[in-house]
């Protein structure tokens, strides 16, 4: 479809009235299509990247009015008091709401653009009523339903009152409607075009994706009172606290268990609530408004929370127990950095905690609708359980034909990216672990109890265990004890594998014990497993082990980076980079800290202002805007003005205000600067050292004093290295880290010592007090040996000065000792070669 620009009358509308300079590519096709055409619209779009626009923009510009069908009185509240604040009429019908009389008022005489009204309120008898009522005296621009999708029982959040809302189709039947959701697959899209009636609709689907978004999983540590210990893996520690970075949400799967968690989040010092739906609505409500106020930076919550909360800078969502399925998993993780900065989405489960998920599916009456409910489960734990890319696993999900995402690990993106990208590989591969013949065996030990029982039974079996569930024939069955080299636990994780991969399927039925009836599974093989049993991979089922799997079946390979002599003459090219890094780093660096610093006071007066007006944050400025302000630095109305989001409402009324703080802040030199914010997300640029380093620290052979290989690793999400040992000791595979958080900002200096020792490639980084020597055997000299090697070094030095006296050495040298005695490093009998070392290594580096 050929779209015109919009003119300049539209985009002055668009600039007075919603503060943005141009509209987002997929907005103006919309919007061109309803005022042009009076075309009925589809439309899904990721979430955060402009719905209400297309719903708001029409009205206000024609001077209209769009009716907007919304789920949630909370959200429809907060709407409408932000359109008011921009000069723009809104108001709400429905049962919650207290001055009626008012609204109606406003929605006859002309003056509202903007009616918000609930499904269930357009579909009872009343609303009916005045729906027709406002038809006769209104000119209706557009009919809008957000949150399309709970018209669909193939969505996730069925609503049976948004079946009937065809009735709006009767009433307003020339009137233009547009359906709008964030999450839609092709079934659920075809669902809502065929309900809603919509008549040869156009059809909008952007991309999926939320680039902003980092995804990661990981199992829980173990029991409840261990979960601090998972939490504390992402808070970030502040003096002899902890804290969230940012408006943070944790989900869990029950009542109990967000109070379980918020108790311990509290024990430990963190402000926290707990909400769900056994609260009182007053306190739930208390609890949203200080969330959106940021006055209560965390909650905790069951799925109750989350659809009517308008706040764009959650910075973190955490799924504490296993999401409901993939598609509410990727609606709830949705909420987070919604204003396009990065954010983060954790889950943190155990397999225990499906039993809650299977629980509510066994309730769900409908029998098609419940097997649709474990599909949606299945492939949530595929994306819990994949080695793969976790991103593209949950677009796939959606089908996202809009964006094209390489099978290649990708920096920034989610933790298996990120851990093979720390491995340098250059694409996910999966682990040589061949378990056919273990498959098999579960399979046939599974088959030979014919279904009756659940997993625990033919596992005992194999084990060789006497159980007083397994017959007594069963016994002397050739593959009783058959598996007993393997543990329980490992034959489990295997079990989960097969009816992940559908080998295996379970029923459910129940047991009866002393009168009573218990929910229980049984499983049997599907017609694949059979097949699997005879010809293994070759009927088509390739099981791709989970991690857990693959520890338990096979001890992890050491890591095995492997590197050429050659690659050693890329320290050079290396160095070039990190100096023209370091070079551009400094007044980058310093413009950074200038506006690190106006970035916080400007949202301090944000949040000051906010308070005086009793209003959330949001609605005086979002941190985007203050962010744009430090790096645009307006100085007067008119460049204000150009800052997106600043619309005239705003500009009136807090323009002079931000204008004179940022004349303050450049009249008074000396700003105090606060460490803390370069710790905000905004400040950590995109470019890891990975990116930065990445072919080359990790080509170079480190080793420590005991000849053990040490490995480079970028820190994921941070500028910062760390060197690691890889230790496949007898207890497990434990990757220690010697040394951590380098951060690349800290590395002063970087030197090839070639002139000093011309057989040698030694190279060095300086941080202000440390060094790191590294030499590298010349891989010219036939007499060394040819396979390279590099031994690293760390010392502790004084701060640069031109000269040093032997007693400055003899104080350097009793620093090294002191790391020495951490383990590792220089070994203190050989003080003497040291002192030489260190010192003509320090010349040589001023
Ligand atoms: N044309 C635009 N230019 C710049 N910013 C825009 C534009 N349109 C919308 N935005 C901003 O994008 C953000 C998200 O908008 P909005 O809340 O409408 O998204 P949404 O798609 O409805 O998201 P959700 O599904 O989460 O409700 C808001 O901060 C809004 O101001």
């Amino acid at each position: 479809m050929n779209v015109p620009e919009p003119s300049n009358e539209h985009l002055s509308v668009l600039r007075k009235y919603f503060g943005h300079n141009q509209f987002r590519p997929m907005q103006w096709k919309i919007i061109h299509s309803i005022l042009e055409n009076k075309r009925d619209n589809c439309v899904i779009m990721a979430t955060g990247y402009g719905k209400s626009l297309c719903y708001q923009y029409p009205a206000v510009f024609c001077d209209g009015l769009s009716i907007v069908i919304s789920p949630l009185i909370s959200l429809m509240q907060d709407q409408v008091f932000s359109l008011n604040m921009s000069n723009i009429s809104a108001c709400f019908l429905g049962s919650a709401q207290l001055s009626k009389t008012k609204s109606m008022d406003d929605i006859i005489s002309g003056k509202c653009r903007i009616l918000y009204v609930t499904p269930e309120w357009c579909t009872s008898e009343s609303g009916n009523e005045i729906l027709n009522q406002i038809k006769g005296v209104r000119k209706v621009t557009l009919i809008a339903i957000d949150e399309a999708h709970c018209v669909s029982q193939w969505g996730h959040d069925f609503r049976n009152s948004y079946r009937h809302l065809s009735i709006l189709r009767k009433i307003f039947n020339t009137i233009p409607i547009l359906a709008l959701t964030a999450t839609a697959t092709s079934q659920v899209r075809i669902d809502i075009c065929k309900s809603l009636q919509l008549n040869n609709p156009l059809i909008t689907c952007t991309s999926f994706d939320r680039p902003n978004l980092y995804f990661s999983v990981s199992l829980k540590s173990g029991k409840t009172e261990d979960l601090f210990k998972d939490f504390q893996k992402i808070l970030v520690r502040k003096e002899l606290s902890y804290k969230f970075s940012g408006a943070t949400i944790i989900y869990c799967q029950t009542k109990k268990k967000t109070e379980d968690v918020a108790n311990i989040l509290k024990e430990n010092g963190i402000m926290c609530a707990a909400y769900h739906a056994g609260l009182s609505l007053k306190r739930r409500k208390e609890i949203h408004e200080q969330f959106v106020k940021d006055e209560l930076l965390v909650i905790v919550a069951t799925v109750a929370f989350g659809m009517g909360i308008d706040k764009s800078d959650v910075r973190c969502v955490i799924h504490y127990g296993v999401p409901k399925e993939i598609e509410s998993y990727y609606q709830e993780v949705g909420r987070a950095g919604r204003d396009g900065l990065p954010a983060t989405c954790y889950i943190f489960y155990s397999y225990a905690d499906f039993a809650t998920n299977n629980y509510f599916i066994e309730n769900i009456s409908n029998k098609k609708f419940q097997e649709h409910r474990k599909r949606m489960l299945k492939y949530l734990q595929k994306y819990l359980e994949t080695r793969n890319c976790r991103r593209q696993l949950l677009l796939s999900y959606f089908d996202d034909s809009n964006t094209f995402i390489e099978k290649v690990p990708t920096p920034n993106c989610c933790d298996n990216c990120t851990k093979f990208i720390k491995l340098g590989k250059q694409k996910f591969d999966q682990p040589e672990l061949n378990l056919t013949e273990d498959v098999k065996l579960l399979l046939k030990a599974i088959d030979v109890f014919q279904g009756r029982f659940g997993m625990s039974v033919p596992i005992k079996f194999l084990r060789g265990c006497q159980d007083c569930k397994i017959p007594k024939e069963k016994l002397s069955h050739e593959l009783f004890g058959f598996g007993k080299d393997t543990s329980e636990v490992a034959w489990k994780a295997l079990g989960r594998l097969c009816l992940r991969d559908g080998l295996l399927e379970e029923s459910s039925c129940s047991s009866s014990h002393m009168g009573k009836k218990f929910p229980m599974s049984t499983v049997h093989l599907t017609s694949a497993g059979k097949q699997y049993i005879k010809i293994g991979k070759k009927c088509g089922v390739e099981l791709t082990p989970t991690e857990e799997v693959e520890i338990l079946f096979k001890k992890k390979k050491k890591l095995d980076v492997t590197f050429t002599a050659q690659d050693h003459h890329k320290i050079d090219f290396w160095k070039e980079k990190l100096e023209k890094y370091r070079n551009d780093n400094k007044h980058i660096q310093k413009e950074k800290e200038k506006q690190a610093n106006l970035y916080f006071i400007l949202k301090k007066l944000r949040d000051d202002l906010a308070f005086n007006d009793n209003v959330p944050h949001n609605m005086v400025a979002t941190d985007q805007m203050c962010y744009s302000i430090a790096i645009n630095v307006p100085s007067d109305r008119i460049k204000l003005a150009e800052i997106d989001g600043f619309t005239e409402a705003r500009l009136e009324k807090y323009g002079d205000i931000f204008i004179q703080k940022i004349t303050e802040f450049f009249g008074k030199k000396t700003e105090p600067f606060d460490d803390n914010v370069l710790k905000d997300p905004l400040y950590q640029t995109n470019e890891t050292i990975a990116d930065i380093l990445k072919v080359d620290l990790k080509k170079i052979k480190f080793k420590d004093e005991f000849n053990n290989e040490l490995m480079v690793c970028s820190v994921p999400n941070t500028n910062t290295i760390k060197f690691c040992n890889d230790d496949d000791n007898a207890d497990g595979d434990k990757e220690e880290e010697l040394f951590r958080n380098i951060p690349l900002e800290k590395i002063e200096n970087c030197y090839k010592l070639s002139n000093l020792m011309p057989d040698k490639n030694v190279f060095k980084i300086e941080t202000k007090n440390l060094v790191l020597n590294s030499t590298v055997a010349n891989s010219n000299n036939k007499n060394e040996n040819p396979k390279s090697f590099a031994s690293l070094e760390f010392s502790q030095v004084k701060p640069k000065r031109k000269f040093l006296y032997d007693d400055e050495l003899e104080e350097m040298e009793d620093d090294s000792k002191r790391i020495t005695s951490s383990s590792w490093c220089i070994k203190s009998d050989n003080t003497k070669k040291f002192k030489n070392k260190i010192k003509s290594q320090y010349l040589a580096g001023l």
